[in-house]
Formats: C-alpha cells, sequence, structure tokens
C-alpha cells in the first residue's frame, strides 16, 4: 500500500515523471531499456540480500561483493554484448557505456559500497586504451575487455606519495640483455596503496614507476606487470601484495597494498603509445610526456557523472521522506504538515536538486569537450593538441574538485534533513556519503587539482591583458566591464560571479608578484599566494557552472515538452541564485551590489521553493531511481518509512534471539559482581 501523502504529492503534480524521466534518460527508448534491464537483475532471486550488507563483516562484505559482482558481469555482458552486436569491440565510447553501467544507477543498485572489479574497468582497461601501442592493444585489449585471465586495476598511488606524482619511488630498471624491465620498491614508502581491487582480486596491474635505462633516468611511465599467477591466483615471485583495511566508505573495493622484490617483465610491457625503450636500450619520447596523466583526465571527467548521481540519489530519499513525515505545526492547532512544508526543509533540499541537475547538464558538456580534444590529440598538430589539453586538464580539474567538495557537502545536508531516521544505516545515506567523500579525495585530492587550474587561470589572465585570443571557457576573462544590475536576475548573478571570478585571478596573480618582488623564487610566491590561487579557482568553477548550466539548458530547451521545460528552467535559475548566496561573501567583495538588490534574489529565491514545491516529488520520481538503488528505509517509492524501518530493525541479526549470549557471559556475571 502507497502512503497518502506521496500518493496525493503525485496526483497533485503539475508534470508528469514520466515525461521528465524520459528526457532524464536520454529518450524513452532508452528509459525503456534501462528499467527492462534493471528488472532483470532487481527481480532475479540471486541478486537479494538475505541479511541487510552493514551487517556484514569486511571480510563477508568482500566475498559477497566478489561473489555478486562476477555473477553481475557474467550476466550484464551478456546483455551488453547482444546490445552491441558486431560493434562489441573495446573503444572510449564503449568503454564508457559499460563503465556507467558498472557505476551507474544499476551498479549502485547492487553495490551500495561499490566492488572490487570496478577498476578493472575504470582505470585500467582505459589505460590499455589509452597508452599501450596498436602492437600491444592487440595482444591485451581485448583479453582485457572480456576478462580472459585478466583482472587489472591501476597502481600510482604509493604510501608516502599520492599527489606529488613525480615523487613516486617504484622503480623499473631496462636491463638490455634480457630485454626486461625489473622491478623495485625500494622502502616502505614506495610501496603501493590504494589501488582499488588490489588486494585480493586482481591479477594485473598497470604500475606507475620511474624508468631507469643504465644510469639515465626516464621520467614515469607505466608498465603492465602479472602480479597473481592466472591459474593459482597465488602472488608472483617478489610481490607482497594484500588489502589495506577498512575504510570510511567503499568498504567493498578491496583497496590494496603491492610492493616488488625484483620482478621481472618483457620489454613490451611498458605501455609505449608515447614513449618507447628500444631492444638495445634507447630511451626515445615520442609523444607528449603528459599523455601518461589520461587515465586521471579520464576518470576525473566521469566522475562529476558519478557524484551528480550520488547527489540526487540523496535527494530523493529526503524528499520522499519529507513528504511522508509530519512533524511540529506550523499554526497553533492545526495539523502538523509534512516536514517539507517548512520553507527551510524546502531550502535544504530544493538546492540540492537543482545543483544535481546541473552538473547533469555540465557533466554532458565536459564528456563532449573530452571526446573533442580526444580527437584533436590523435591528429598531431602538437600546438594545438597541447593548448587544448591544458583547458581539457584545468576544466575538468575544477570541475571534478568543487562537484565532488559540493555533492558530498549537499548529501549530509540532506542525511542531516531527515532528522535522526536519516542517521540509520538503513536509510543509505552512509554508503552515499562515503562513496562521494572519496571522489574528493581520489583521482587528485580537491586543494591539489585546484591549485592546477589557477595555475591556468593565471597565465589566461596575463594574456588576457596582451589581448590574446583566449580558450572558450575562460573567454569572458576579456570582458573588463563592470556588473550593470539589470531585470535578468540569473543573467546578474552569472555575470557578478564572473567578475569575482576574474578579480579573484588578478588579485592571486597581484599576490604571486608582490612575493616575488619580495624575492622568492615562482615555487615560493606560489605557496604563499595558495589560499588566493585556491579561491581564484573555486570562484572560477562557480562562474563557469552557472553559465554552462543557463546556456546548455537554452540550447535544449525548445525541443522539450512544456512542463519538463518549466521545472528544468526553475532548477536552473534556483542553481544560480543559490550559488550567487552561496557565494555572497565573493560575489559582494567584488561587485557593486546594494542591500535592495541582494533581496531581490533572496526573494526570487525563496519564490522558486514555493514554486517547486507542488511537483518536488514527481521531479524527484522523474529521476527514476529503483528503490533497489536508492536502498533506503526512508526513500522507497512506496514511502513506507515506518514499516520499512521496523522491518528493518528486527531483520538485524542481533535480533534473531530473544538473549544475546554476552548475556551469560559478561551482563549476568557482571550483575552477581562474579567478573
Ligand atoms: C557502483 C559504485 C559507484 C562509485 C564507487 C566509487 C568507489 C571508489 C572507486 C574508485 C574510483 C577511482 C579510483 C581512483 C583512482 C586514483 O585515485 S588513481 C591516482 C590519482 N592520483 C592523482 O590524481 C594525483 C594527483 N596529482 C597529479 O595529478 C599531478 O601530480 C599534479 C597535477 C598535482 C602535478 O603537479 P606538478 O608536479 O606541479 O606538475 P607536473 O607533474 O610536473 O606537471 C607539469 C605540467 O603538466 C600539467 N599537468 C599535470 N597533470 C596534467 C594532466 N593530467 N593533463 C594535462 N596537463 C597536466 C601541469 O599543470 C603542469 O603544467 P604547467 O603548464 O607547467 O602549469
Ligand atoms: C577511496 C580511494 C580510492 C583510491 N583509489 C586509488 C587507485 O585505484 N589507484 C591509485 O593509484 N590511487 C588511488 N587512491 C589514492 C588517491 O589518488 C590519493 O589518495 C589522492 O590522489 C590524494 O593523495 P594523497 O593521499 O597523497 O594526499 P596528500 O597529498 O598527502 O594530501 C594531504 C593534504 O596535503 C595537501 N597537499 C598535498 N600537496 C599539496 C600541494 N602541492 N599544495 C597544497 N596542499 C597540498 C592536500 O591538499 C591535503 O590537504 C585512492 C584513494 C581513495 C581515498
Amino acid at each position: 500500500m502507497m502512503n497518502v501523502d506521496l500518493q496525493q504529492e503525485r496526483a497533485s503534480a503539475t508534470i508528469d515523471s514520466e515525461d521528465f524521466a524520459q528526457w532524464w534518460a536520454g529518450g524513452k527508448t532508452n528509459l525503456e531499456q534501462r528499467r527492462s534491464l534493471e528488472s532483470q537483475f532487481f527481480n532475479d532471486p540471486q541478486f537479494d540480500d538475505v541479511i541487510p550488507a552493514s551487517c556484514l563483516s569486511y571480510k563477508e562484505r568482500y566475498e559477497h561483493s566478489v561473489a555478486r559482482g562476477t555473477q553481475f558481469l557474467h550476466k550484464l555482458r551478456q546483455w551488453f554484448s547482444e546490445k552491441q552486436g558486431k560493434n562489441n569491440v573495446c573503444d572510449l565510447n564503449t568503454l564508457q557505456e559499460f563503465r556507467f553501467l558498472l557505476s551507474g544507477p544499476l551498479g549502485t543498485g547492487l553495490f551500495q559500497q561499490s566492488f572490487p572489479l570496478r577498476l578493472h574497468f575504470s582505470m585500467f582497461v582505459s589505460t590499455l586504451l589509452n597508452q599501450g601501442t596498436e602492437e600491444q592493444q592487440r595482444k591485451w585489449l581485448s583479453r582485457a575487455w572480456h576478462m580472459d585471465g585478466i583482472i587489472g586495476t591501476y597502481a600510482q598511488t604509493e604510501l608516502g606519495h599520492g599527489s606529488y606524482i613525480r615523487g613516486l619511488e617504484t622503480r623499473a630498471d631496462y636491463d638490455a640483455e634480457h630485454e626486461e624491465f625489473i622491478l623495485n620498491t625500494p622502502n616502505l614508502t614506495a610501496y603501493k596503496w590504494w589501488p582499488g581491487g588490489l588486494g585480493q582480486t586482481a591479477n594485473m596491474v598497470v604500475v606507475l614507476g620511474q624508468l631507469y635505462v643504465g644510469e639515465k633516468h626516464c621520467g614515469l611511465q607505466s608498465f603492465l606487470v602479472r602480479i597473481r599467477d592466472e591459474q593459482t591466483h597465488e602472488p608472483i615471485l617478489g610481490v607482497d601484495v594484500g588489502d589495506i583495511g577498512p575504510k570510511l566508505g567503499a568498504n567493498c573495493v578491496n583497496n590494496g597494498y603491492l610492493g616488488f622484490q625484483n620482478v621481472r617483465i618483457p620489454r613490451d610491457q611498458m605501455l609505449m603509445k608515447n614513449a618507447q625503450v628500444t631492444s638495445d636500450g634507447k630511451f626515445i619520447q615520442s609523444g607528449q610526456p603528459l599523455l601518461l596523466y589520461g587515465t586521471m583526465v579520464f576518470v576525473r571527467v566521469i566522475t562529476v557523472r558519478d557524484v551528480m548521481f550520488e547527489l540526487l540519489q540523496a535527494g530523493t530519499i529526503a524528499t520522499r521522506y519529507s513528504a511522508v513525515r509530519r512533524q511540529s505545526p506550523i499554526e497553533p492547532g492545526k495539523p502538523e504538515p509534512q516536514i517539507l512544508d517548512h520553507l527551510t526543509q524546502q531550502a535544504k533540499i530544493f538546492p540540492q536538486l537543482a545543483r544535481g541537475v546541473s552538473y547533469r547538464l555540465v557533466a554532458d558538456w565536459l564528456w563532449q569537450f573530452y571526446q573533442n580534444v580526444m580527437q584533436t590529440l590523435e591528429k598531431k598538430d602538437s600546438a594545438l593538441a597541447s593548448d587544448s589539453l591544458a583547458e581539457l586538464h584545468a576544466v575538468s580539474c575544477c570541475l571534478k574538485a568543487v562537484a565532488t567538495q559540493e555533492a558530498s557537502e549537499g548529501i549530509d545536508i540532506l542525511r542531516k534533513a531527515c532528522g535522526g531516521h536519516g542517521y540509520m544505516a538503513s536509510a543509505n545515506f552512509d554508503s552515499i556519503y562515503g562513496l562521494a567523500t572519496a571522489a574528493y579525495t581520489y583521482e587528485g585530492e580537491y586543494t591539489v587539482l585546484l591549485l592546477q587550474t589557477a595555475r591556468f587561470l593565471v597565465r589566461q589572465y596575463v594574456d588576457s591583458l596582451k589581448r590574446k585570443i583566449l580558450p572558450g571557457s575562460v573567454t569572458y576573462l576579456r570582458d573588463v566591464s563592470r556588473l550593470v544590475w539589470g531585470k535578468d536576475l540569473v543573467e546578474n548573478c552569472v555575470r557578478s560571479l564572473e567578475i569575482a571570478s576574474l578579480e579573484q585571478i588578478r588579485l592571486a596573480w597581484q599576490c604571486q608578484k608582490e612575493q616575488r618582488k619580495r624575492g622568492l623564487g615562482v615555487e615560493q610566491s606560489n605557496n604563499l599566494a595558495g589560499r588566493q590561487l585556491v579561491a581564484a579557482a573555486t570562484a572560477h568553477a562557480h562562474a563557469f557552472l552557472t553559465r554552462t548550466t543557463v546556456r546548455e539548458l537554452r540550447r535544449i530547451v525548445s525541443g522539450l515538452k512544456p512542463s519538463v521545460a518549466g521545472i528544468l528552467t526553475q532548477l536552473m535559475e534556483l542553481f544560480v541564485l543559490d550559488t550567487f548566496l552561496r557565494q555572497a561573501g565573493q560575489v559582494l567583495r567584488w561587485n557593486s551590489i546594494n542591500g535592495r538588490q541582494l533581496r531581490q534574489v533572496e526573494q526570487r529565491f525563496e519564490q522558486l521553493l514555493s514554486k517547486l514545491r507542488p511537483n518536488a516529488v514527481a521531479l524527484v520520481d522523474g529521476f527514476d531511481f529503483h528503490d533497489r538503488v536508492l536502498g533506503s528505509t526512508l526513500g522507497a517509492y512506496d514511502g513506507r518509512v515506518y514499516e520499512r524501518l521496523m522491518a528493518e530493525a528486527r531483520r538485524n541479526p542481533l535480533n534473531q534471539e530473544t538473549v544475546n549470549s554476552s548475556f551469560y557471559s559478561h551482563l549476568q556475571p557482571m550483575m552477581r559482581g562474579k567478573l
């Protein structure tokens, strides 16, 4: 039976959640296909949970995720190859499509804390694709794609170094006599530490290590290394490998450690698309060295999409719960309202929904941009390639940083918006938050990435002073006009964010110059200007996110059904206004905006909350998360929150006996003074 408040919400909405769902899924066919695929898994008893996953031990969780992960991949592959037909070869698009099935809603529905085979596709196969020569791809790619004797992961980070990649200590020495590389972990801090699936799952890794040919240091390179025997799965001689232990979240990923002692691999297992070692020991850098970092760029790009889903999962749970939960009369003597009717509750939830929708538009744009840059890189026009890569790196760094930070923060706001019940593991905010906040750190820590973007921004700012043509993402730096507060509030807000960004970049640049004038070197100056540089990259990200959201929505809006266009326009506006208000410190620092104008934005913000209120439940229904994907007692479609909370408590293994054995062994002796 459906909760009556949710029934009422759905009946009175002015948008059709099905129309929204079709747009969200990329069309009716896509939606039907996704639903049919999900039902094949979610209705299959072999994918049911007997015991709540949160009640399993760390080891049991791992074993369960491998058992389920292999069944999942087997079934999914069959479905995917039928769908792809003859096109079932591994290229960038196919990989992204498949990876999305693993990490998007379907994968999430089956693995709330992720699973260890995920890295194989997102990082191992993508590295082979991006960094292997054609010959290497012929030898390895198809096997890897089909997991034929190969389960891989990506081993870059070490115990001592993660952010500063040049500081990695793993060594690969070329032995020309045997045409082999010898891999070594010279000390404790050189142990690889963190790679997903490394602990007990993977049998091959892409390893990043410092290449030495004789005495010559040839920089970091990537190597394909077998670490476990294909048949027995025992570690190869000289390999020391294991799991690093429980973490704040993502506890089924099987993150591992790895050390090498004189492990030999053939010469052709250095990934040689951009750099080669010839058999007689000559090192040739034939391509752009930075392409070694290509896998990281790929994952940063797709992470924006991953955290968008996590934010909207949490948003769906909080919205439905807030429509079911009734508490605290607004007027004395009146019935308790749905908590969603408290304006402050709307102000916690709706901006997160709007943010998620904005990330969706931006993530689509970013993926397109990434593909365009990859095509440019293939064309071998080195100047163009290097400019495009620099812009892609800068944009992806700041978007990944800000999106993961805001999504994690948003998920926690949504968790708190569910009061005490939000804190239950069965509400599932812990898993969702655990994954989103991991993304804040992995694939480039937040501050470290923002500093990368800031370097690019300062350079572009200096170019703008020289009247040079600027890349698309920063053309606004050429516009030095002041803010003219007009009728269009969205434009006022976006423009003021752009001005704040421009001025903050100018300030960061001035800070660097001041330090230089004091006689400090470039690096020390950068360090001392660090806070301003981070503020500049953050301001740029906000300006870019808002401008891109507005532009992308306007580009597609005419092709949408009016009700979908209407709610998306409200969400876009809410996102822009919310960003403006949250960044008010920066905005007011760099723009002349008076109290009346600020109030105008606040009033419109509150008006938008009221406009969205009647359609809130229909909107989150339109994201079309299956109950299994939400995995939450609070967020299920039928809204039977209290029944589910109680049923879940009763399933708890502790409640399977009326008296626990610890009563006899400890509590009773204590009460009888017999300890
Ligand atoms: C079903 C469930 C769903 C979800 C589950 C999720 C659960 C978890 C699953 C796991 C997922 C992901 C796994 C994560 C994997 C990893 O984390 S892999 C390790 C990633 N590591 C990093 O990202 C390290 C960050 N550090 C760096 O990238 C670089 O070292 C840094 C950029 C900081 C380099 O700094 P410098 O030392 O200053 O620069 P240098 O290396 O010398 O570079 C010189 C030059 O090059 C520019 N640059 C740097 N990087 C790039 C790049 N990638 N592309 C293009 N250009 C680049 C840099 O800006 C410099 O340019 P300039 O012109 O000199 O300014
Ligand atoms: C869940 C998870 C999964 C992961 N999966 C993998 C994987 O599959 N493969 C893999 O190779 N790695 C993986 N990693 C490792 C991850 O990429 C690194 O942890 C990440 O890049 C951050 O590096 P770090 O741990 O060295 O942090 P640190 O760099 O030590 O960061 C600590 C602090 O130092 C600051 N800091 C560091 N450098 C600077 C600087 N230049 N300027 C200013 N401040 C600085 C940071 O801002 C931060 O506040 C994973 C990590 C996590 C959490």
